[in-house]
């Protein structure tokens, strides 16, 4: 057998521990899978007193992940700190100069610095691998990587953050607030330390970006995806989506067209009965067009400790066989420069709800609105509504009522347009609501 391959582990959180606990778990297995053993030999984390359930007593602690990373003892750097910049980005770009490969969680780091780390990788002639940064537990890195090297992809649509698919199935299941989701999905260890990169969309961004580069051999451009998260998204939308036979999931997009590559990231009503509208809690999924396996989906848990460390490990022992891949699938310097195509001519269906006042004249009056920019509804309901504060002329409570349309297809500019006059108009005592349609 081989000499063993030697780890330091650098975050010792949600997934650092998983990843210790794992390798003492399947460490003989991997072992005799891999030729050699895989060996943790050092650790760095902030807390040193803090009981995580490992045993860490073979272990050396570094209070910094910097000097971790240049250690002389060790093969293979495992990044799982977090965070585009600060000790994540200084101890990988360390690992990488030092000629020791790298493993890592981080997909905020991929999607700001992939492209110059993929460099400076092969420039040292080492792996840098990052399954566990994109869904979690599926194995779509080594899909797109490898497993379809053979295809050209013309599109990717997923749902990439476990954290929202948690706070949306909550949400339609049980009708509970937004709030409350959110602090279990945190209490579960599935979102980021700072929650505004799921919910806002940002994490799911990233890892678009990577996906992106990836299937379409583009480099990575997180600055041109156009990005809405869920936070706009209350009970009144869900119970809705969910009599019009729609569930809501935050999905991430990208398709190639004659502008260029479109990348989005949006709340989106899907089928019910569609294979990914049963996605559902903390499960992600990747679909697939190409044009030889033709469409293929992949499930799995997108976040949690257990599932990440999964791939971290997948990742490790790749290396511990000499597994030789490019970061992108490709050498850095043949990706081409990501060319954006606009999203505003975006064509589908619309979801649209409206707060409107209960007076003769303001539904039709919409209805024109929609029909002028050649808007055709396939469905429009009325729901109660509320009571607003007393208007200055009559002295009485105005009353409102919701209205919910679905569109038939239709354009993005055609639909903002439309609903900014029916705001300008006033018969909305809100801002208007719209959600895209997918039929996936
Ligand atoms: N939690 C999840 O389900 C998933 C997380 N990830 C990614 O994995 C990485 C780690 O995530 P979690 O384990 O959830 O985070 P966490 O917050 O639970 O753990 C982070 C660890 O890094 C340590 N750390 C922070 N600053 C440090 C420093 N200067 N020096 C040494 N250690 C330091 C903390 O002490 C902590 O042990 C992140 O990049 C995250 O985006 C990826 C997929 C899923
Ligand atoms: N916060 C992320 C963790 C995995 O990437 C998520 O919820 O998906
Ligand atoms: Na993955």
């Amino acid at each position: 057998m081989q000499s063993s391959l030697r780890l330091g582990l650098a975050g010792l959180g949600t997934v650092g521990a998983s990843v210790v606990r794992l390798l003492a778990k399947h460490g003989d297995d991997l072992a005799v899978r891999c030729g050699r053993r895989i060996s943790l030999r050092a650790v760095s984390a902030r807390d040193r007193t803090r009981d995580r359930g490992i045993d860490l007593a073979n272990v050396n602690w570094f209070q910094d992940p910097v000097k971790l990373a240049a250690n002389p003892d060790i093969d293979v750097f495992v990044e799982l700190i977090g965070g585009a910049s600060g000790p994540a980005e200084e101890s990988v770009r360390t690992a990488l100069e030092h000629g020791k490969h790298v493993v890592t969680a981080n997909k905020a780091l991929l999607a700001r610095h992939g492209v110059e780390l993929a460099r400076l990788a092969e420039k040292k002639g080492v792996s840098l691998n990052f399954e566990a940064a994109v869904a979690g537990g599926i194995p779509i890195i080594k899909t797109l990587r490898e497993a379809l090297a053979g295809n050209e992809i013309t599109r990717l649509a997923g749902i990439l953050n476990g954290t929202c698919n948690y706070i949306l199935t909550r949400m339609e299941r049980e009708r509970i607030s937004f709030d409350e989701c959110l602090k279990d999905a945190q209490r579960l260890g599935y979102a980021e330390a700072d929650p505004t990169f799921d919910v806002g969309g940002f994490d799911t961004a990233h890892k678009l970006a990577l996906l992106t580069s990836l299937a379409f051999g583009s480099e990575i451009d997180v600055d041109q995806i156009f990005i809405e998260g869920i936070t706009s998204i209350g009970l009144p939308d869900i119970e809705a989506a969910d009599e019009l036979g729609y569930r809501i999931k935050l999905l991430a997009i990208a398709e190639k067209n004659e502008g260029g590559i479109e990348q989005r990231v949006h709340p989106t009503l899907v089928p019910k009965t569609s294979a990914i509208g049963r996605v559902d809690g903390v499960l992600n999924a990747v679909a697939v067009d190409a044009d030889f396996v033709g469409k293929l989906m992949l499930v799995g848990p997108g976040a949690g400790g257990d599932a990440t460390a999964s791939s971290v490990v997948g990742d490790i022992a790749d290396i511990a066989r000499g597994t030789a891949l490019n970061t992108m699938g490709r050498p850095a310097e043949q990706m081409k420069p990501y060319r954006k195509s606009d999203v505003e001519s975006h064509a589908g269906g619309f979801y649209v709800r409206l707060s409107v006042y209960d007076r003769p004249g303001a539904f039709a009056a919409i209805a024109n609105r929609m029909a002028e920019r050649g808007i055709s509804l396939e469905s429009i309901v009325q729901r109660a509504g509320r009571p607003m504060a007393d208007q200055p002329n009559t002295g009485s409570p105005a009353m409102t009522r919701q209205v919910i349309m679905v569109t038939y297809q239709t354009t993005e500019a055609a639909i903002r347009e439309a609903l900014a006059r029916i705001e300008q108009d006033g018969h909305v005592s809100d801002p208007a609501q719209f959600i895209r349609i997918e039929a996936m």
